[in-house]
């Protein structure tokens, strides 16, 4: 099991730039960095190379996280936007290989977050997001990609809420590529018990977000630790653990996410990267790896 960091946890914005990330989470103690995909297509390609080559000279993993706007959203009942996310997604993936990533995770089979000022259509969107994820899956898979679809709280999207939901879809999809994702801080809103999720994913688990129930960073709160490393055991899950933590208000982000107070209690960036540190250490004590 490798153990990583979503770079958000210090930014306001999608849009940050992640390269300079690579290097600090390297010194922290991290095997891997999650970087998000939103506005990759605004690299370059000397970027990408150059962020390669530290991730290279810093032992670092890299993966990616997206949360695909309205405008790009494979579930749409709108066929026009349906063949821009799906252009979209090539250009993204496309970028994403540059940077040696094979494991790419989100929303991708919706948009996120959802507008709930208007109607859901839960089967529709459902039925489409299949047909989407399965239209992308092989050009993901040409590029060594696993696209791992999460399943997020009712707050943030409609289509998938627990990992039963989220393994039918994968089941539906039938592509080797296309994995469930969990994430704590979404279960512990959804599932009535963590390690029945996580044994419901079993060997389709292909990503894995930690948090607290604030999205303080994991070992701050009451997530059940313990049950959610012995069902990752069980499973005997190889892949990577991301720790998504965000605890700062403002910006795109504070806003996407709802960070309406300061969970930082007042850090500067020297505490937040201890609490990183120190979570880190708790989360390879409790999970493995
Ligand atoms: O858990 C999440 C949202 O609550 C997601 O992992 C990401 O934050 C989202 O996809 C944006 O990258
Ligand atoms: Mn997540």
């Amino acid at each position: 099991m490798k153990h990583g960091i979503y770079y958000s946890y210090w930014e306001h914005e999608w849009s940050a730039k992640f390269g300079p990330y690579v290097e600090k989470v390297a010194k922290l103690g991290f095997d891997v960095i999650e970087v998000a995909a939103h506005h990759i297509n605004e690299y370059s390609d000397a970027d990408l190379a150059a962020i390669k080559q530290s991730a290279r000279d810093n032992g670092i993993i890299l993966t990616a996280g997206i949360g695909p706007s309205r405008a790009k959203n494979l579930s749409s009942p709108d066929s026009t936007v349906r063949a821009a996310g799906k252009a979209f997604f090539e250009q993204t993936l496309t970028n994403v290989a540059k940077l040696d990533i094979k494991t790419i995770g989100g929303a991708l089979h919706s948009y996120w977050p959802v507008d709930y000022t208007q109607p859901v259509d839960k089967v529709g969107d459902r039925a489409r997001g299949v047909e989407g994820i399965y239209g992308i899956a092989d050009f993901a898979n040409d590029l060594g990609i696993n696209l791992c679809i999460e399943v997020l709280n009712r707050f943030e999207n409609h289509v998938l809420n627990t990992a039963a939901e989220g393994v039918a879809f994968v089941n539906d999809v039938g592509k080797s590529n296309v994995k469930v994702m969990l994430d704590t801080f979404h279960m512990n809103i959804e599932e009535d018990s963590f390690g029945d999720a996580i044994r419901t994913a079993g060997p389709l688990l292909g990503h894995f977000h930690t948090g607290e129930s604030n999205r303080r960073v994991p070992g701050k709160g009451r997530i059940p630790w313990h049950e959610v490393g012995l069902a990752l055991r069980k499973i005997h899950y190889t892949g990577v653990v991301v720790m998504e933590p965000f605890v700062k208000t403002g910006g795109t982000i504070g806003s996407d996410i709802r960070v309406w107070r300061d969970l930082t209690d007042g850090a500067d960036e020297a505490k937040m990267d201890e609490d990183a540190r120190n979570s880190l250490a708790f989360s390879r004590f409790v999970l493995g790896g």
